[in-house]
């Protein structure tokens, strides 16, 4: 298949997702765009791709799942027979059915699933999982896979031969109902207002960006990563009560996954 522009697509709150989708789109020297995904979209807005697109379509594990407004966001997207390679960042501990949703998903919108990743990376919220991952040993890693996935789409004469990617996972999807751990802002906020404005749920009220919806929070740590001044935190008692139920299960290093 001839590819003549390459499309990065991503929802990442703390942006390690994107500088995972980023470090494989290298491998194109084509026509690059970006579609960020954890704006809040206009009304009406909507992509279209035909079959020498290529789209590379990154969203971080939560729960096992695709985050909710990523999926949501995903469907302003359409497909034409375009191919689409999906990768998922996970914090160490397990991305479940990420892949599958991702991948139907993908084809409910007209785009052929060419390959998959998995990736570890730092986890956002206990950050002491997978901590400074993706390393240098990932992004070689990652690149050598970025490299294959090029050459199989290059050797695919269309889109109706790539063959069905099997990826782990089970339907129904796991149940996710959200974490409980809800950034608020301590006494250091200026009320700058980049939170409110960065927020992918627009769970901070422009007004008054000291303060959080917590119905609409979606626990993605965006608003701590973004803070100039560190105001805004988690509970600490939460967060080590968290830290350490996970700890057996994310403390070993998890290898990155390539399905082609
Ligand atoms: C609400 C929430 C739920 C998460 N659930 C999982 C999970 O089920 N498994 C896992 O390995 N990592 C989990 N993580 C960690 C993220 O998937 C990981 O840190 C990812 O790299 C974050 O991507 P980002 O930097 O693009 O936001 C979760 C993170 C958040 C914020």
């Amino acid at each position: 298949m001839e590819i003549s522009k390459v499309t990065e697509v991503f929802f990442s709150p703390t942006y390690s997702t994107e500088r995972i989708v980023r470090l494989i789109g290298e491998a194109w020297e084509e026509t690059h765009q970006e579609i960020d995904l954890s704006r809040i979209p206009k009304e009406g807005e909507v992509h279209e791709f035909g079959a020498q697109d290529l789209v590379i379509f990154g969203v971080p594990s939560y729960g096992g799942r695709v985050p909710a407004p990523a999926a949501e966001r995903f469907r302003n997207l359409k497909g034409q027979k375009t191919p689409i390679i999906l990768l998922t960042a996970f914090g160490n501990r397990d991305y479940d059915d990420t892949l599958l949703e991702m991948k139907d998903l993908a084809e409910e919108q007209g785009f052929v699933p060419a390959a998959a990743v998995a990736a570890a990376a730092e986890h956002s919220i206990m950050r002491q999982y997978a901590e400074g991952r993706p390393d240098s040993r990932d992004k070689s890693e990652l690149t050598d896979f970025a490299v294959k996935i090029r050459e199989k789409i290059e050797q695919t004469e269309d889109t109706e031969r790539v063959s069905e990617l099997s990826v782990k996972g089970n339907r129904p999807y796991r149940e996710y109902n959200g974490v409980p751990m809800k950034p608020s802002a301590g006494k250091q906020c200026k009320k700058c207002g980049l939170c409110a404005r960065l927020c992918p749920a627009g769970a901070i009220p422009a007004e008054h960006p000291e303060e959080t919806v917590k119905k609409m929070c979606i626990s993605c740590m965006r608003c701590i990563a973004v803070c100039p001044e560190h105001a805004r935190s988690i509970s600490r008692p939460m967060l080590l009560a968290a830290s350490m139920k996970l700890k057996k299960e994310c403390s070993e290093r998890k290898r990155n996954e390539l399905i082609i």
